[in-house]
């Protein structure tokens, strides 16, 4: 806990609740980072390893991201410590939802991570009542079920595009390489397949499939409903690579779309793609950056790239209080423009300023934050946006 007080720093985190239930073993946190333009909200992570930095790191993420797509919430993102394939899933999930409403009564929404699914959204939502809710619940409860629509994966997909424009050339024939072919990773790789790229690796945590040829994504999509992300073991033995080796192989674009820190730096010395598009949260480490831009490699944020989950989320929340649900197109058209724009907008400013994509993303979001911190009286020093509205003069009695 020394750590994380040491980590608190302008921006927050603000709130952070630990949750238990000895009955189920549920272990659980929530970390509100900051809610200067809003709400804090962010998805929910269930996974055997979450820790409260990881939850606290992600959150901080949240922050930049729903300010760097201009819409007006805070950062926030829970994690429930368990494994996702528990055949206990149901009462963790349960649990996790009570406990949390008894500790902070109706301000998390929840929503979905790695780990969770439209249906545990719906379990959150029918445990908790009144007291609070979800989003991403299915289509069927007035929800958005926008892992299920592939609306993030779309988002990155989108991204892809928009940085290989910025380098020149199209998507058709393009090579790209996958980690991660859940939620985020299977959409972008299906939308890509159909915009005419080659998808040349895939990987779940079961193991990597690789064929430089490009793979059949459609099979592969089939495979996956069908036998869930075992699916990579089915592959021929001279298609499967060692674990991680897909972060490797030889591609125009590389997007890891599963877990944190995965490219360190021996990784980002040995990376053969020009460009990485973060489909994941906070998978390529700050030194890892560095080394990659001194090898020419661009990164794409993945709070640029992968915010076609916090536009869907923007619109289940309005739905919440709306007996109308928003149509898919439009939550997809909206993710199409903003993930195109935004990744168009950071590249370019990356080279004008010769600073990373990285930095030059993290100062137009910190820029909006620190605005709405400033006009809420929340910074020690006044913020320069205060100024635009003035006191009222009061004429003199
Ligand atoms: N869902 C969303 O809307 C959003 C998600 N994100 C981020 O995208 C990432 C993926 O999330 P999502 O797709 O929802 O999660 P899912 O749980 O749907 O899928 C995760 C995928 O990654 C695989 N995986 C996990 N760890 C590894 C590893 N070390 N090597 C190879 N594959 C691995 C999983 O395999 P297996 O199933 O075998 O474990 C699975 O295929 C996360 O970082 C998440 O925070 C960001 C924005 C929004
Ligand atoms: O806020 C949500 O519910 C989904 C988006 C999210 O968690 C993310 O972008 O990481």
């Amino acid at each position: 806990m020394t750590d994380l007080l040491q980590d608190i720093d302008e921006f927050g985190p603000e709130k952070i609740v630990c949750v238990a239930d000895s009955r189920t073993g549920m272990r659980g946190v929530l970390v509100i980072d900051n809610t200067a333009r809003g709400t804090g909200k962010g998805g929910t992570r269930m996974s055997p390893s979450v820790t409260v930095t990881e939850i606290a790191r992600l959150a901080r993420v949240m922050t930049w991201k729903w300010a760097a797509v201009d819409l007006f919430h805070g950062g926030a993102k829970a994690g429930i410590n368990a494994d996702p394939s528990s055949p206990d899933k149901e009462r963790i999930v349960r649990a996790f939802a009570r406990k949390l409403a008894d500790q902070i009564p109706a301000s998390y929404v929840a929503g979905l991570d790695m780990g969770m699914s439209e249906r545990d959204a719906a379990i959150i939502q029918d445990e908790l009542g009144d007291r609070g809710t979800a989003v991403g619940v299915p289509e069927e409860l007035g929800g958005v079920p926008y892992d299920q629509l592939g609306v993030t994966g779309h988002g990155v997909a989108e991204s892809v595009e928009a940085a290989l424009a910025h380098r020149g050339r199209g998507v058709q024939g393009a090579r790209i390489a996958f980690q991660g072919f859940g939620a985020v990773g299977s959409a972008a790789a299906r939308r890509l397949h159909a915009r005419g790229a080659h998808v040349v690796a895939l990987s779940t945590m079961d193991g990597s499939v690789h064929d430089p040829d490009g793979l059949d994504v459609p099979g592969w999509l089939e495979a996956r409903s069908e036998l869930g992300d075992a699916c990579v073991a089915t592959a021929p033995a001279s298609h499967q690579l060692s674990p991680g080796s897909e972060l490797l192989v030889d591609c125009d674009v590389l997007v890891p779309a599963a877990s944190q820190d995965v490219i360190d730096d021996r990784t980002a010395r040995h990376i053969k793609a020009p460009v990485v598009v973060e489909g994941a949260n906070l998978p390529t480490t700050p030194s890892a950056r560095e080394i990659l831009a001194g090898r020419d490699v661009v990164v794409v944020p993945d709070f640029i790239a992968n915010a076609g989950g916090v536009i869907a989320a923007g619109f289940a929340m309005d739905a919440r209080y709306s007996a109308f649900r928003p149509e898919a197109a439009t939550i997809l058209d909206t993710v199409t423009e903003k993930s195109r724009s935004n990744t168009t907008l950071v590249l370019e400013r990356s080279r004008t300023d010769g600073v990373l994509p990285h930095e030059a993303a993290l100062s137009l979001a910190r820029e909006r934050v620190r605005t709405a911190m400033g006009l809420r009286g929340r910074l020690r020093a006044p913020a320069s946006a205060a100024a635009r509205y003035p006191e009222p003069v009061r004429p003199d009695r």
